[in-house]
């Protein structure tokens, strides 16, 4: 929902109308007020503020802990008042609309009119061959039948933008707008709302209000008021009158369309009716507001633990299932560009924020905010990114957000039987379903895809694939991964306002390569293995760029890096690692050493190479040139990453001493072959050893 677009921008000093004024106003209206309930003297702040403020007989604020039982009785209060919430339920409603049959003539009759003249326009023009011409007014035209429709059509709407899978890209963009300049209610019926819920009076709670909303969305619509006691700026947002009742009606009759489809229709082999039902509970879930702040709190206490994020603190004493007060956020919409740039900020760094905050929501705790349009999230001027709207909320199973991560490295790693499998844990496919012929297909998309570097790749393209792959097979995809593609593309489509360049993948690499590095989760521990050891050889290049990219992420210490994986080589389930890590030190070593030589034979004067090394003029080993060269890449690479490694200020070498005791296992000797891989393995302890007690410098 957005700014209310036909209201003439109200000043907060101008516009808003002092209370006592403006109930004589509606007693004159002949307005029927309330019972006025003795106000609350003490109003329970949320606990973050650690404060609570009372006006004193020379009316200032003065602030007083707050005890945080205050704040969680103050919200039990909240709860009790929305006792009465309603439910989705299919069979309350069934029993309700079935004996209601003039009413449910007279809406099917509109819904019907609507959209079936909007279908014949498809139709003919599909006929005529210009639906792909006409594609853009069509959704344009749809917007604009949803929103006549109502809240829930408006909310389909919502819905429907949010799925590249079902809609075209231009129908994806109309229907997105569709929080915008929805029509308002009547400003009388929200303030009665008010005080209906609340059981105080207007006047008790706000010192002012503005005479008609600040924001008009699908379900409510905001005001911004001023708090009597302490003076706070508060947004007070209030539900459309009888919403459930029109809500209601509507999901009874998609419902029955439902289960005519899932009857009669074929070649929709999706259940249709769970799918509405699944909806409809969401939809209804977002009608009480306490359920919303409860919302906002968790995910405040999950998130805002970081000075760049910005969360409202809700107001249970003045919140009901149908009103929800909580601070006003000053702030411009994360789209508005030139207003953003005015306050001198910069919208990169906002959509970086947001998605370092989007990656923690999905991949980290897994609750996250399903519907982070710019409508609902704003840049405030202190650079903080806020997000508003907690009605939706969705989680992530854990099982999912690591097997996220791991499909990630997969591809990376162009493993794409790994890939197919991780649709199993992404409760992707069924465990009955075969995956072998969907590998070909990844690796025919992917292989193509994948030749651009990680920081070249554009999200939509690789979501669009992924899309075009998973059509082909029997995939079911779960709502909260449409939901994380739309968290992602939204603050993608963002940051392309600002950068035509952007990347989003490359902007949450350094997150990946973080919890890689540091998450001692099992499954990402094997998936950094997978992705350090490939055919029993370790790549020093994918360490190094792993390094680097964890490194950018705000939240790395080098301390933490591999150990993970540090610790399962001495774990005696990680003989397999050892036997790995044994080997590459002796390669480590060998083009330390051989390196060495080389760089000493290049330095001699002439004269002494004749002397020394008899004047060959292959140089001082017998190697071919290729051979020596990735030596002495690989030599080079190992300095620049112990370089990395050691210009942290938290790492501490001695992190690495399991590496030196595996080296150091007798039987380890064994593993390197004979002499010069004993020989080569004393080199690389040594080498270690020096590492660990003399930080030199790199290239020491
Ligand atoms: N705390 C706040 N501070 C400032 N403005 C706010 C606040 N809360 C809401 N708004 C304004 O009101 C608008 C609508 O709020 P919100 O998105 O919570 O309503 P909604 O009915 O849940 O909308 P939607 O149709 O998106 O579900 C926001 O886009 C924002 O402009």
């Amino acid at each position: 929902m957005a700014n209310v677009a036909t209201q003439p921008c109200l000043s907060w000093t101008r516009g808003s109308i002092p209370i006592s004024k403006r109930n004589k106003r509606r007693r004159l209206n002949g307005f029927t007020r309330l019972k006025v309930v003795a106000a609350a003297v003490v109003e329970a702040t949320p606990n973050s503020s650690s404060v609570v403020s009372v006006r004193n007989g020379t009316n200032r604020v003065l602030t007083l802990p707050l005890n945080r039982a205050d704040d969680i009785q103050a919200e039990s209060r909240a709860m009790s008042r929305a006792i009465d919430a309603t439910l989705y339920s299919p069979q309350l409603l069934a029993s309700k609309y079935g004996s209601m049959p003039i009413k449910l003539v007279q809406r099917t009759f509109e819904i019907v009119s609507a959209l079936g003249s909007f279908g014949l326009k498809l139709f003919l023009e599909q006929k005529n061959g210009t639906l792909d011409k006409n594609k853009r007014a069509r959704a344009a035209e749809l917007k604009c039948i949803f929103t006549q429709l109502g809240p829930t059509f408006v909310k389909l709407g919502q819905g429907l933008s949010t799925r590249p899978d079902l809609c075209p890209p231009e129908y994806l963009e109309e229907l997105s707008e569709l929080q915008d300049g929805l029509p308002t209610f009547p400003d009388e019926e929200a303030f009665a709302c008010i005080e209906r819920e609340l059981g105080l009076s207007l006047d008790s709670i706000f010192s002012s209000i503005t005479p008609s909303p600040m924001a008009a969305a699908s379900l409510g619509q905001v005001y911004k008021a001023r708090l009597k006691y302490s003076g706070k700026l508060v947004a007070v947002k209030v539900q459309r009158p009888s919403i459930e009742e029109a809500i209601g009606l509507d999901f009874y009759l998609i419902r029955g369309l439902g289960i005519f489809i899932n009857k009669y229709v074929d070649i929709i082999t999706t259940d249709v009716v769970a799918l509405i039902d699944e909806f409809a509970r969401r939809v209804f879930q977002e009608l009480n507001y306490v359920q919303e702040g409860q919302n906002a709190r968790r995910f405040k206490k999950l998130y805002a633990d970081r000075e760049d994020i910005c969360v409202p603190d809700v107001f249970w004493d003045y919140t009901s299932a149908k009103v929800l007060t909580m601070d006003w956020v000053e702030g411009v919409k994360l789209n508005d560009q030139e207003a953003i740039e005015k306050q001198g900020l910069k919208v990169l760094d906002l959509v970086n924020t947001g998605i370092q905050c989007s990656l923690r929501q999905l991949l980290e705790y897994g609750y996250f905010h399903a519907d982070p349009h710019p409508g609902n999230l704003l840049a405030t001027p202190d650079g903080k990114l806020a997000f508003l709207d907690f009605g939706m909320m969705s989680e992530t199973p854990e099982e999912a957000r690591s097997a996220i991560i791991g499909h990630v490295v997969h591809l990376v790693n162009r493993d794409y039987e790994a890939m197919a499998r991780d649709y199993y844990a992404l409760d992707f496919l069924s465990p009955d379903v075969d995956v072998s012929p969907i590998v070909p297909a990844l690796r025919n998309f992917f292989d193509d895809a994948l030749n651009y570097t990680v920081s070249e790749l554009n999200f939509k393209t690789l979501v669009d694939g992924l899309g075009n792959v998973l059509y082909q097979f029997p995939f079911n995809v779960p709502a909260y991964y449409a939901l994380i593609l739309r968290s992602l593309t939204v603050l993608e489509g963002l940051a392309l306002y600002a950068d035509p360049n952007f990347k989003v993948l490359a902007a949450s690499y350094p997150y990946f390569a973080k919890r890689l590095l540091t998450d001692p989760n099992p499954y990402l521990r094997d998936a950094l293995i997978e992705l350090l050891f490939k055919d029993g050889k370790f790549r020093w290049s994918r360490l190094e760029d792993l390094l680097v990219q964890g490194s950018m992420d705000r939240d790395f210490t080098a301390k933490e890096a591999l150990q993970p994986v540090l610790k399962v080589l001495l774990s005696p389930d990680g003989e397999e690692l050892r036997t790995l890590v044994t080997k590459e030190a002796v390669r480590v070593s060998e083009a330390l050493t051989f390196g060495t030589i080389s760089d000493t034979y290049k330095s001699a004067p002439d004269f002494m190479r004749t002397l020394v090394f008899n004047g060959n003029a292959n140089g001082p080993l017998m190697m071919p040139e290729s051979e020596m060269q990735s030596m002495i890449e690989l030599r080079d690479q190992v300095f620049r990453i112990s370089g990395l490694l050691r210009s942290s200020n938290d790492f501490d070498p001695a992190l690495l001493l399991p590496i030196l005791q595996v080296l150091q296992q007798p039987e380890v000797r064994r593993l390197g072959g004979g002499v010069v891989g004993g020989i080569t393995q004393r080199l690389a302890a040594r080498f270690l050893q020096q590492v660990l007690r003399v930080p030199a410098t790199a290239s020491a």
